[in-house]
């Protein structure tokens, strides 16, 4: 006989009890913490918003958003990763989980609380045990092929963002196709053209993330794992280096071309 091994139902306990976190992830320089600054100006009588940055070596994405003047500053932290950007996002998250619970704790209550990855390749995913929901972010200057691509952010993340859409013209990228990849690609979730100089698809970007503001605090939202990223090669110090990949429960596999494979299990 088989116990009754209870199963998880209805809305997360959290739900409506602490802020919505939400993950923006996405290339290098493709417009995340412009992003963020976008949100954070627009959604600012609506949402009590708090910000953590995800730098290797600086705090630079901290004081761009400062500089902006877009938050008091306080409300906005940085976390040095020290790595590359994807493991202190998705392999272990426990940097970023003390810096999102510090601030929620010192700032009581937020609302949101916006996680900006370091700047990445096209596969870095949030681990959902450090947000609720995350954004890809793909700007047009990066390629119109891009979408197309594939890649767990592009395909599962909550939102897909094109971003820099005034800059098609200029780059010789047909936006309206891109748009139609990426919505190939993402079998109907989500895909948002925005340019930060077009107010109407700033309008969309805002009214997407009360809308799951307002599911999470209703406990409709249910966080999903858009999934490991790509194998992938770390280079070392003294020109070497191994490949690492990411398990679906947080597993990684690191394979030394001398020394075989060994593998590390979820914290
Ligand atoms: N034309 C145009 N430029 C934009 C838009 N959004 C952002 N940019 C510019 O794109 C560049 C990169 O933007 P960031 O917000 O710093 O990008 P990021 O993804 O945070 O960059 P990293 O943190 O370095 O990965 C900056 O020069 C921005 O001014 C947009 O909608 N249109």
């Amino acid at each position: 006989m088989t116990a009754d091994v209870p199963q998880p139902s209805g809305p997360p306990a959290h739900a409506g009890t602490r802020a919505l976190r939400l993950g923006v992830a996405g290339p290098v320089g493709t417009g995340k913490s412009s992003v963020i600054a976008t949100l954070c100006r627009e959604l600012a009588d609506k949402l009590r918003i708090g910000v953590i940055t995800n730098d290797i070596y600086t705090d630079e994405d901290a004081r761009f958003l400062r500089s902006a003047g877009v938050l008091p500053a306080e409300r906005i932290r940085a976390v040095e990763t020290g790595a590359c950007p994807h493991t202190a996002i998705r392999d272990d998250v426990t940097m970023n989980l003390i810096a999102v619970e510090d601030l929620e704790a010192d700032f009581a209550p937020l609302d949101l609380v916006l996680v900006e990855s370091g700047g990445d390749n096209l596969t870095a995913t949030f681990s959902p045990a450090l947000v609720d929901a995350q954004i890809f972010v793909l700007d047009v200057a990066g390629g119109g092929d891009v979408a197309r691509k594939g890649g767990p952010g592009i395909a599962r993340a909550d939102l897909l963002i094109v971003n820099k859409i005034d800059l098609g013209p200029y780059v010789d990228v047909d936006v309206d196709q891109m748009v139609a990849d990426a919505t190939a690609a993402r079998d109907g979730a989500p895909v948002l053209a925005l340019s930060r100089k077009l107010p109407d698809t700033v309008e969309q970007l805002c009214a997407w993330v009360l809308w799951l503001h307002e599911q999470h605090v209703q406990g409709q939202h249910i966080p999903t794992d858009p999934g490991p990223m790509a194998p992938h090669f770390h280079a070392g110090p003294d020109g070497g280096g191994y490949v690492h990949a990411h398990g679906q429960d947080g597993e990684h596999v690191h394979a030394h071309g001398q020394d075989g494979e060994h593998e590390h299990s979820p914290r």
